[in-house]
């Protein structure tokens, strides 16, 4: 049901309350559970700048405090859960066991499956993956409902996450509860799950759409009765990475429990949200492969890992396999049938191919110019693409070393010049780059061909082509001697 829709405008409620504006007084008290700030080498707790050493700090990092979880965090990986809600899911047992299998393989701390409630398959389903003694820990999702508490506890997960939508929005037109009905529920379903001995989550759905005294009340309510984590969801992606920070901070001060985050991407942020909700100390994120959900989905788990590894790569590799990380989202496109899209972080076709000559130049001398991740550290191969009129000399030397044609830095300019006067006409393959250069070279050795005298060799390249006929393209102009090379950086020299 969509309250926005035209048909209905006149009875929406209004003005919708939301979680901006400041912290109302009786929950700005610091809370007696939250960690108190340790003191840091050279620095004094309150914050004095004497005789303080300058601390070595990662300028990709962001706002390093004491409550921050940027080096500190879960995944709970939902494609089994929010995933199954994406318009193109359909997944049969068998899938879902794989998709399980990868994700702990990988290395997330939790997966999520869908209610045991949705249907019978859903709750055999639910069962049989916690059956599989999987590393990660198993949930499922609820309502905030006794009903499905019962049916949840029944399956064999390790925890129960509850929800329920805290909005006037959702409160109106999804369950029709108030705010003291809603308590009153969520502590009874909290205690009837702890009282089973597993793990118990409460979030608020459209949590950036509700009001904060609400919010707070009821985060305050179960965060006393026990409640393993509280979270907080941006149901409909409407949160910018500022709202997240506040909001997380505030609710930090408020319970003394784990605080989980959940960001959908209708407006762009759910990779940005969630890492300023770890800033802000937030413990878990939400997220799902290539980001599958409801319309256009959440937090992607590779955009995630992509972010946080920026901040710190050892963290992140010691905790998740991240080379497995393009089988598992292989293996969910294929499931649901889609690509993965070409800006995929890490795994996209082209996040680690490089074209602009002084991009080329650059990152054969050190990668790190242009690259804040290291393809090498998550299977994936790095490329330089040579077959276009971007290209620069310094890459086109690099492929004719990397061929043992051997050149001087004026006939490699030149023949630079030339590949550019082709790719004018249309992109060069691998194979024509490579005929040009052996052509040139040849040209250039059997002294028929000197510097600047491109109508000699476009009668070189011709004869070339005419010799080899249609196999010309990758035709050993060099005959055996020709052989592959790397360069020492271990960059692959290659046109598209
Ligand atoms: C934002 C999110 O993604 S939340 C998670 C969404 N996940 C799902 O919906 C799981 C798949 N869902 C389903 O299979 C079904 O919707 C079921 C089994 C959960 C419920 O099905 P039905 O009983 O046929 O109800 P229906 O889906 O039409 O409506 C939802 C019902 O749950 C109630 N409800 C909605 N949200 C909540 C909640 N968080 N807690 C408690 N009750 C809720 C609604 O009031 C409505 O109750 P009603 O039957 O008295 O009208
Ligand atoms: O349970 C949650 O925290 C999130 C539920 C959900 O999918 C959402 O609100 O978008
Ligand atoms: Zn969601």
């Amino acid at each position: 049901m969509c309250p926005t829709a035209a048909s209905n405008g006149s009875t929406d409620p209004a003005p919708v309350p939301t979680t901006t504006g400041p912290v109302p007084a009786e929950f700005t008290a610091v809370d007696e559970h939250a960690p108190s700030q340790p003191e840091i080498e050279g620095h004094a707790a309150n914050g004095s700048a004497a005789n303080v050493t300058p601390i070595q700090r990662n300028p990709y990092g962001g706002a390093a405090d004491f409550l921050s979880n940027v080096s500190n965090f879960k995944i709970i990986e939902s494609t089994l859960r929010e995933g199954e809600q994406f318009a193109n899911a359909f997944f049969d047992t068998e899938t879902k066991m794989k998709i399980a299998q990868a994700l702990s393989d990988f290395g997330v701390e939790y997966i999520e499956i869908t209610s045991p409630a949705a249907s019978q398959q859903s709750y055999d389903d639910c069962k049989r993956i916690c059956s599989m003694g999987l590393k990660s820990k198993i949930l499922t999702h609820i309502r905030c409902h006794m009903d499905d508490a019962r049916k949840a506890v029944e399956t064999g997960v390790d925890g129960v996450d509850i929800v329920i939508g805290t909005s006037s929005f959702l409160r109106k037109y999804s369950h029709g509860k108030d705010i003291t009905y809603i308590i009153k529920t969520a502590v009874e379903v909290i205690e009837f799950v702890k009282s089973k001995g597993i793990e118990v989550r409460f979030s608020s759905e459209d949590s950036f759409r509700s009001d904060l005294v609400d919010l707070l009340s009821i985060y305050r309510a179960v965060d006393k009765v026990g409640v393993n984590r509280v979270g907080i969801a941006d149901t409909v992606g409407c949160a910018n990475p500022r709202q997240v920070y506040e909001l997380v901070r505030t609710l930090r001060g408020v319970v003394s429990c784990d605080i989980e985050c959940h960001f959908h991407d209708d407006s762009g942020c759910a990779v940005a949200n969630a890492f300023c909700a770890l800033e802000a100390g937030a413990t878990h994120i939400d997220t799902s492969v290539l980001g599958i959900g409801e319309r256009n989905g959440i937090t992607t788990l590779g955009g995630l890992i992509a972010r946080m590894y920026v901040v710190n790569p050892e963290y992140v590799k010691s905790k998740y396999n991240l080379p497995a990380l393009r089988e598992v989202e292989n293996l969910v496109a294929e499931a649901v049938q889609i690509s993965v899209p070409f800006n995929n972080p890490i795994t996209g076709f082209c996040a680690f191919t490089h074209k602009a000559g002084i991009h080329a130049k650059a990152i054969l001398a050190n990668p790190s110019t242009y690259e804040i991740l290291k393809p090498e550290d998550f299977g994936m191969s790095r490329y330089i693409d040579i077959g276009s009129r971007l290209t620069g000399w310094n890459a086109v030397k690099s492929r004719a070393e990397q061929l043992e044609l051997e050149m001087t830095d004026d006939e490699v300019k030149d023949v630079t010049n030339k590949i550019k006067a082709m790719a004018d006409l249309r992109t060069q393959s691998m194979s024509d780059v490579d005929t040009i250069l052996r052509v040139f070279h040849r040209g250039i050795k059997s002294g028929k061909l000197g510097l600047r005298q491109p109508a000699v060799f476009d009668a070189l390249l011709a004869e070339h082509k005419s010799e080899a006929g249609s196999e010309a393209g990758d035709s050993d102009v060099d005959g055996p001697a020709k052989k592959k090379a790397k360069s020492t950086n271990g960059t692959a020299v290659a046109s598209a």
